[in-house]
C-alpha cells in the first residue's frame, strides 16, 4: 500500500460524495500563494469534522491552531445559524490569510479568530467565561497537547467532544525514545486521555492524501 493509492481513494471519496467546492479550492490556493504550509486536514477529514459538529448538535466550537482556516471553515459550515467557532492562531500572517478566507467562505460572522499564543487566548476565554464549548479541535503545536487538553477540560461540560489531531505520526507514536517533540506531544495526548477518568476516548488511524496519521477523539463524562 502506498501514498498514491491513499490519495487516489481520497480523490474518489471527494468526487463521489462531495459537491464541487470552488470556495474551498480557492482557500487552499490562497494558502499556497501566501506561503502557508499544506498541513491542514484533508477534505475527507474536514468533512468529518463538519459532520461531527452536526451529529453532536454543537453550537459552540473551539479550535486551537487555525493556519489558513481550512478546518475552521468546514466546522463553521456544520454550525447552526446562531453557532460560533473560536479559533486560535499564533502566527499573524496565518491569521491574516485565515481572515480573508473566512470572508471568501462567507463564515466571518460565525468565527471569532484570536491571534497570539493559544495558552494566552485560552486564559482569556476562561476569564470571559466563554465556555463550555460543545466540541474542541486541538491541532496546533504538539508539545502543548497536554496543556491544551487541560484547558479543554476547563472549557468543557459533560458531553463535550474533544478531538486531538496528528497523534499517530506514521506510527512514530510507538517511539519511546523522546527524540521527536511532536511524537512526545502525541504520546502525551494518549497519556492525558487514558489517565483522566473524566474522559472516555479512542484513537483512529487514518491514511489518505495527507499520508498516515490519525486523531484521538474523546467525550467528557
Ligand atoms: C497544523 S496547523 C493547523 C491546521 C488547521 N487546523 C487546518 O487543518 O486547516 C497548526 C497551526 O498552529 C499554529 N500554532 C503553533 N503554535 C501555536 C501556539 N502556541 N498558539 C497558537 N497557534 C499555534 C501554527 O502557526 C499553525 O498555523
Ligand atoms: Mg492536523
Amino acid at each position: 500500500m502506498s501514498r498514491k493509492i491513499w490519495t487516489d481513494v481520497d480523490d474518489y471519496i471527494v468526487s463521489s460524495l462531495f459537491e464541487a467546492d470552488p470556495v474551498l479550492d480557492a482557500v487552499l490556493a490562497a494558502n499556497r500563494d501566501q506561503g502557508l504550509p499544506a498541513i491542514d486536514v484533508s477534505a475527507a477529514q474536514g468533512k468529518l469534522l463538519s459532520l461531527l459538529v452536526r451529529i453532536g448538535g454543537a453550537k459552540k466550537v473551539l479550535e486551537i491552531g487555525t493556519l489558513g482556516g481550512y478546518s475552521t471553515i468546514w466546522m463553521a459550515r456544520g454550525l447552526p445559524a446562531d453557532g460560533k467557532i473560536a479559533t486560535l492562531e499564533l502566527d499573524p500572517h496565518h491569521a491574516r490569510v485565515a481572515r480573508s478566507n473566512f470572508e471568501r467562505a462567507g463564515v466571518s460572522d460565525r468565527v471569532d479568530l484570536r491571534t497570539g499564543p493559544a495558552l494566552q487566548s485560552l486564559a482569556a476565554l476562561g476569564r470571559e467565561n466563554a465556555g463550555p464549548f460543545d466540541l474542541i479541535f486541538i491541532d496546533a503545536d504538539k508539545p502543548n497537547n497536554p496543556n491544551y487538553l487541560s484547558w479543554a477540560m476547563r472549557l468543557s461540560r459533560p458531553g463535550t467532544v474533544i478531538i486531538c489531531d496528528n497523534v499517530i505520526r506514521d506510527g512514530a507514536v510507538l517511539d519511546e525514545d523522546g527524540r521527536d517533540v511532536n511524537v512526545e506531544g502525541a504520546r502525551a495526548a494518549f497519556s492525558f486521555i487514558g489517565g483522566d477518568k473524566r474522559l472516555d476516548g479512542t484513537a483512529i488511524q487514518t491514511v489518505g492524501a495527507k499520508g498516515y496519521d490519525g486523531f484521538a477523539i474523546a467525550i467528557v463524562n
